[in-house]
């Protein structure tokens, strides 16, 4: 591993890039005062939790791969049907059996199982409602490359790494790449599934109420406009996406019964001109994909796309800019960053976006759960 010197300055800096630590974060880090603090009546239940803490940020790595063992095991299914003692698990997926005691263990210790007098595992509130929510066993599963990227940080944050993520999800590189129906259906799917929960808050947050005609664009295979055909019937809906992954749309549509009251268009926003007619424009995830002169564009468009009064709505995970959230900014900005083509960015920052190709009445409602998806909405005036 190569180590990081930060004794000494980097050259050439601005004035006043560097200040000396506060008194406090030096008297912190001695290893004196952490001694007696450790002893002291009033400070050792501190010690003891930020020990434990930084204790969980040191193996919180260790945590992620239980956690993925857990569900390329299929745990979550096999407990669903019955509650199972370390043999049969480990008879079952053929396991040694200590070795599986340890994995049991180390699930327990995690809060995914709880371990019956017994001696039988069952899942516990969390392990259960993994196994409910739509998507995450398959972008848990995928976590392996995201892994192998990051496996050399020093590396990685500075842009040393050509990272595997980026050739996982092929079609994020434009038109051109989105050539082959097959590959683009295995990853639309994936997008799909984790969609459910992101329409149920974007739709809490947004009312459409007074909206006509929907334009979702980059709206995959129609996951997004199936939730909004279901909760809002009077709406039209338009779906807008690359001609490899668009197509996918009209089956879920027609399972839906929408498909007399759905237009699919198949494009690129990058070569081809928004379709026209829409009330408001959705970019649901769309945007982290992308570097800020194509978002530019992509929001300019919209806007021509749009009639005054006409509304737009970004929806995605996004950063928590001057206050950072574990979600945006320990997660999806890396991921953004192994992506390499777009970056995750805070409600703020697509607020400015939004500004500069040309939106007013710009509104940043309090999200309801961040780790699924926060939102930005703006009107075209005239
Ligand atoms: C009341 C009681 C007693 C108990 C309640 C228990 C209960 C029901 C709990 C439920 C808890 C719950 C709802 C948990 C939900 C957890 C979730 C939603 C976790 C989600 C994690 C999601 C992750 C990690 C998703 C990551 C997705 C990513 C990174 C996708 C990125 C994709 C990109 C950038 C792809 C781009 C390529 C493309 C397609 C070309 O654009
Ligand atoms: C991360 S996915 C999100 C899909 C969907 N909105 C969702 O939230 O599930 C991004 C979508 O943008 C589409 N996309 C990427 N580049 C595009 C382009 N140049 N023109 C149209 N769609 C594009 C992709 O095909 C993909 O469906």
């Amino acid at each position: 591993m190569k180590d990081v010197d930060i004794s000494l300055p980097p050259p050439a800096l601005p004035r006043g890039a560097l200040r000396p630590a506060g008194w406090f974060t030096r008297l912190v880090a001695s290893r004196r005062f952490q001694k007696w603090a450790a002893r002291f009546p009033l400070t050792r239940r501190i010690v003891k939790s930020e020990g434990e803490a930084m204790f969980d940020l040191v193996a919180g790595f260790c945590h992620s791969q239980i956690l993925q063992a857990f569900v390329r095991f299929d745990m979550p299914r096999l407990l669903l049907a019955n509650e199972m003692s370390v043999e049969a698990l480990a008879m079952e997926l053929d396991v040694p059996q200590d070795r599986m005691a340890v994995l049991l263990s180390a699930a327990v210790a995690i809060g995914l199982l709880k371990r019956r007098r017994s001696g039988r595992y069952a899942l516990t509130t969390r392990g259960a409602a993994l196994a409910g929510v739509p998507g995450l066993r398959g972008m848990i599963d995928h976590h392996d490359v995201l892994y192998r990227d990051l496996a050399d940080p020093v590396a990685f944050f500075r842009g040393e790494v050509t990272t595997e993520l980026a050739g996982f999800w092929p079609y994020v590189f434009g038109a051109g790449g989105a050539t082959d129906p097959e590959t683009a259906a295995i990853y639309s799917q994936l997008m799909a599934d984790s969609q459910a929960l992101v329409a149920e808050d974007t739709l809490a947050m947004v009312g459409l109420s007074e909206s006509r005609n929907i334009l979702d664009v980059g709206g995959g295979t129609g996951a997004f406009l199936a939730a909004v055909g279901a909760a809002h019937p009077h709406l039209h809906l338009t779906l807008f996406d690359l001609p490899a992954v668009a197509p996918a749309a009209a089956q879920r549509f027609d399972a839906a019964g929408l498909s007399d009251r759905v237009t699919i268009v198949p494009g690129s926003f990058r070569d081809d001109p928004l379709p026209q007619g829409a009330d408001i424009i959705s970019l649901i995830r769309v945007l982290y994909d992308h570097a800020d002169e194509t978002v530019i564009a992509l929001l300019k468009a919209a806007h021509d796309a749009l009639p005054a009064g006409g509304r737009i709505l970004i929806s995605e995970p996004m950063t928590g800019g001057d206050s950072p959230q574990r979600a945006g900014d320990a997660y999806f900005a890396l991921y953004c960053m192994a992506m390499r083509t777009g970056r995750a960015r805070s409600q703020s920052e697509i607020a400015a976006l939004l500004s500069q190709a040309g939106f007013e009445e710009i509104q940043i409602p309090r999200s309801r759960r961040a780790f699924i998806t926060s939102v930005v909405t703006g009107v075209r005036k005239s």
